[in-house]
């Protein structure tokens, strides 16, 4: 693959061009605002996203998305969960044929309840084995750092998967491919929602074992949420499900576990909106998205419905906290 577009100068879709062009693979990234294009072109940095980490030549930046596109083995979306199919319309004319759609996004649809994959597929009209994601512990400042990190590419299609693999394999980045495309992307868009809880405990000044607590039983509901809607159990222990838990729900880069401790520390989720400065909390949104799909499929997901009721009916945490730890007695692996 010798070129490939990335739609969306964000954190992560900077920070995920960087490391393809640091793989040897030529970049073209698409911005949405020209001012950001220009300083990429001309001061080779995206000072909003990335403030000093120097872009290598090879990856250049443009606003018009009919450029980037131009020629473009695969296509990479980077943009937030909620606003792909609005974006992916517009650029639905101009998508090369047979080009692999790579999400990067991490959420499900409000409203359709769909996974991006699958709002990929319907949008751009193209098979299921012609949509790749990329999912894992990947904090787009630590990347962009060059530290060390693995993640999971998941395509139906091996063979894509492989090819996407050597396009981003380079010295701080190690892809996995994954055939489990359902699987990598309910881990990816629950473990925000579960960070949004970890962010409220440590608001609320809670420690280790409390955070220790959520997670894990974040990933029993995730897990059970994968089982219900046909995911391989095992994606859960890999570095989509635990290996991005982990990280997001421990790390203060997370915007969506900032977001949480904000609540917790007593601000309503307008103010820990506000102090978001217009970076993506995901699990906002997909706490409601995914609580419906779990109702759907009749799965029962205790943290993700509490998450929703203090983001979205004024439930305080506390009261979450209190709820939870009153749940009827069960069996773990019940
Ligand atoms: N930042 C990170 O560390 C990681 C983020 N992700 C996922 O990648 C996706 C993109 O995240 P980031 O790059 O971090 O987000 P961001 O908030 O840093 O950037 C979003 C980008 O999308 C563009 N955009 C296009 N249409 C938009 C619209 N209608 N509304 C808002 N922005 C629009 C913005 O201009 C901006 O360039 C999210 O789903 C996120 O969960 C996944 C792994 C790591
Ligand atoms: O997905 C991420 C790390 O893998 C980034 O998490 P946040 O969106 O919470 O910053």
């Amino acid at each position: 693959m010798d070129r490939v577009a990335v739609l969306g100068a964000g954190s992560w879709g900077t920070a995920f061009a960087k490391v393809l062009a640091d793989s040897g693979t030529d970049v073209v990234l698409w911005a949405r605002r020209s001012d950001v294009a220009d300083a990429i072109t001309a001061g080779r940095v995206n000072d909003d996203y990335l403030p000093g980490v120097a872009l290598p030549p090879n990856l250049t930046a443009t606003s018009d998305a009919r450029k980037a596109l131009a020629g473009a083995g695969a296509v990479v979306l980077a943009v937030p969960s909620q606003t792909l199919r609005e974006n992916l319309s517009g650029w639905r004319p101009w998508l090369p044929a047979g080009a692999t759609l790579v999400s990067l996004a991490k959420g499900v649809e409000l409203g359709t309840l769909k996974r991006m994959s699958e709002v990929v597929r319907e949008v751009a009209g193209v098979p299921e084995d012609q949509v790749a994601v990329v999912s894992g512990p990947n904090l787009a400042k630590e990347i962009a750092a060059e530290q060390p990190t693995a993640t999971v590419i998941a395509c139906t299609d091996h063979d894509r998967a492989v090819e996407l693999q050597h396009a981003c394999s380079n010295s701080y980045f190690r892809p996995y491919t994954n055939v489990d495309v359902v699987g990598c992307e309910l881990g990816g868009a629950c473990k925000n929602v579960i960070a949004l809880a970890c962010g409220m405990a440590a608001g609320m000044g809670f420690g280790d074992n409390t955070m220790a607590s959520i997670i894990t039983r974040g990933l029993a509901e995730t897990a059970r949420l994968g089982a219900a809607l046909g995911a391989d159990p095992l994606t859960f222990a890999g570095l989509a499900g635990l290996g991005d838990l982990v990280a997001t729900c421990a790390s203060p880069l997370s915007r969506n576990r900032s977001f949480g401790e904000r609540l917790g520390l007593g601000d309503s989720p307008a103010q820990a909106q506000e102090a978001a400065h217009g970076q993506v909390a995901e699990g906002v949104k997909s706490c409601s998205s995914i609580r419906e799909l779990a109702a759907r499929v009749g799965v029962d997901m205790p943290i993700t419905d509490g998450v929703h009721q203090v983001c979205h009916e004024g439930l305080d945490p506390r009261v979450l906290t209190t709820a939870l730890l009153g749940r009827e007695r069960k069996a773990e692996r019940q």
